[in-house]
């Protein structure tokens, strides 16, 4: 068996295009694999399809060996959280019920739940909004409670469609921070973002960093590790842009500039 997420040769068709085009990744656990890509790119579509939520016309999705078409919705939530990039609109229910929620797969009592999931929002900096109805909550504390869920999962592989939407600076980088805890605590971590830089914050300088994974037009264009020399390079082929890499504590951070060097 191999454990993680495999994604052997998928391709995703719909309306008469294709939105993933052979695409092949193996995230293990103890991964963390970041996905970049222009607007557009199948990005999204590429979460939804190791979710199971969509299946590819040719190729396969295996959790742990197994096809996810064939695992059952509570096998599949003991495997696998996601955080979707847009917060459905949702019922007036406490962030509380919201984070208990995600906990349906375990045998366990109320009391229980209760316990991991105020634990889970403490973690977030949630508890102080733990009994509002999210429907009252700003987009960073619905984001941040949504996030209390998938820690309250308690999954091996975790799943996120642009985790840091709607967070603040300090909320952005404890999330990344909290991102990296649970990746070096062994989970496998498949995050889609626009923000390259952020990814600094899931690691210190010098030790394993994410690997990144360019998708252009439904095709993986690169794979390489956030410390590769060439990444800026092989970021600036993918948005169409100079990727300007400058050093700022040990981290590289990337400055995206216009092709022609001149003013945007
Ligand atoms: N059900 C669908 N039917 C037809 N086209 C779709 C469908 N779902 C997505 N698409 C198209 O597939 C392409 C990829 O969409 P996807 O949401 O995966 O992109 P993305 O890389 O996540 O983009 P973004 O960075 O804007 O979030 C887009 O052009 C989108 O319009």
């Amino acid at each position: 068996m191999t454990a993680g997420l495999t994604l052997d040769a998928v391709t995703v068709r719909a309306r008469g295009r294709t939105l993933l085009d052979g695409v092949s990744l193996h995230v293990a656990p103890g991964d963390f694999v970041a996905i970049v890509g222009p607007n557009g790119a199948g990005k999204s579509t590429l979460l939804r399809v190791a979710l199971g939520l969509l299946r590819p016309d040719s190729g396969h999705v295996f959790v742990d060996g197994k096809d996810v078409a064939a695992l059952a919705p509570r096998q599949r939530a003991a495997r696998l959280a996601w955080l979707p990039q847009r917060l459905e609109a949702a019922e007036p229910i406490t962030a509380l019920e919201q984070v208990v929620s995600a906990r349906y797969r375990f045998p366990e009592s109320r009391r229980a739940s209760e316990t991991a999931a105020n634990q889970a929002l403490a973690e977030v900096g949630a508890a102080s909004f733990a009994l509002r109805p999210i429907t009252e909550l700003s987009g960073g504390e619905r984001q941040r409670v949504a996030i209390a869920g998938l820690l309250a999962q308690e999954t091996p592989l975790v799943l996120l469609d642009e985790p840091a939407n709607f967070l603040d600076p300090a909320h952005q980088l404890e999330l990344y921070t909290h991102m990296g805890q649970l990746w070096r605590s062994g989970r496998g971590i498949l995050c889609v973002t626009h923000d390259i830089n952020a990814l600094l914050h899931t690691h210190a300088p010098g030790t394993r960093a994410p690997r990144v994974v360019g998708l252009f037009q439904g095709r993986v264009a690169f794979e390489r590790s956030l410390d590769a020399p060439d990444l800026g390079e092989q970021l600036g082929e993918l948005f169409g842009v100079r990727m300007h890499g400058t050093s700022v504590e040990g981290h590289r951070i990337f400055v995206g500039l216009p092709r022609s060097g001149g003013a945007p």
